[in-house]
């Protein structure tokens, strides 16, 4: 089932385009991970994906009428500020509003879910700006998890989390694909991109340069042309481990 899909979408910003003639679905069961370099157009191609920036081409997600593209699709945006201290489980709480205003047992049990993979248990209580960087970040992907959407968007979801929480918080969203969702997020970590993603997408000044399994898009030609990265590739019995070795001219 096809979950999001983009036709020609373009992006300008004054007379340049930042996404340029991006085209490409997502199907249920996919983990997608969006990469390339800084300022490549990663975050401008998932909002204006999610309808919330100025486009040209197609979007299934924006065409949707706002309360049924919340319930299509969640998103974890990289801004991870949070403005009130309220609690965890109140702020959780706050993924289920597209479902409707009267919490039901169905609302509880999402929150409940949604706390307990994010290892949240034992932050219920607590004011949710009382807690670490990384706390906070796992408390937005709750609350994103807790609108039980068929598609979750993320960007940079794993930043300025440590390393068990990286690995936990990238086994969720892999493991949602295998339950037949959709996810697409964006990574700098391009090992952990090829062990966790079923696809990746490689952007390069808002073109698609590589689309197809990671070991298909991780190549030393699309990193040097890309990246402008000379880098060995060690495969692992957990997929590809890259090692940055140059930064090419
Ligand atoms: N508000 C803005 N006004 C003008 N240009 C912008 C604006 N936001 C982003 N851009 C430009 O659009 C391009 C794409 O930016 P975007 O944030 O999508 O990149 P990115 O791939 O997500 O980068 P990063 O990995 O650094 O987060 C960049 O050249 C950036 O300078």
């Amino acid at each position: 089932m096809t979950l999001l899909s983009l036709r020609n979408l373009t992006v300008r910003r004054g007379e340049c385009p930042v996404i340029d003639d991006v085209s490409l679905t997502l199907q249920a069961g996919e983990c997608v991970g969006l990469i390339g370099p800084n300022g490549a157009g990663k975050t401008t191609l998932m909002r204006a994906a999610l309808g919330l920036l100025a486009h040209q081409g197609a979007s299934s997600l924006a065409a949707l009428p706002a309360n049924q593209r919340a319930r299509q699709a969640a998103w974890i945006p990289q801004d991870r500020r949070i403005a009130w201290p309220i609690t965890v489980q109140s702020l959780v709480a706050l993924g289920r509003l597209p479902h409707g205003r009267q919490a039901t047992a169905q609302d509880s049990a999402a929150i409940d879910r949604a706390l307990t993979r994010m290892g949240l248990d034992s932050f219920r209580s607590r004011p949710a700006t009382a807690l670490s960087g990384g706390e906070q970040a796992r408390v937005l992907i709750a609350r994103a998890l807790a609108q039980d959407t068929p598609l979750l968007m993320a960007d940079e979801p794993i930043a300025g989390l440590d390393p068990a929480a990286q690995l936990a918080t990238l086994e969720v969203l892999h493991s949602l694909a295998a339950e037949g969702r959709g996810v697409l997020l964006s990574l700098h970590d391009l090992s952990l991109a090829a062990r966790y993603c079923t696809r990746l997408i490689l952007l390069d000044r808002g073109r698609i340069r590589a689309d197809g399994p990671p070991a298909q898009v991780l190549t030393p030609d699309h990193l040097a042309q890309t990246f402008h990265l000379r880098a060995r590739i060690h495969d692992t019995p957990e997929g590809p481990l890259l090692q940055p070795l140059e930064r090419l001219p």
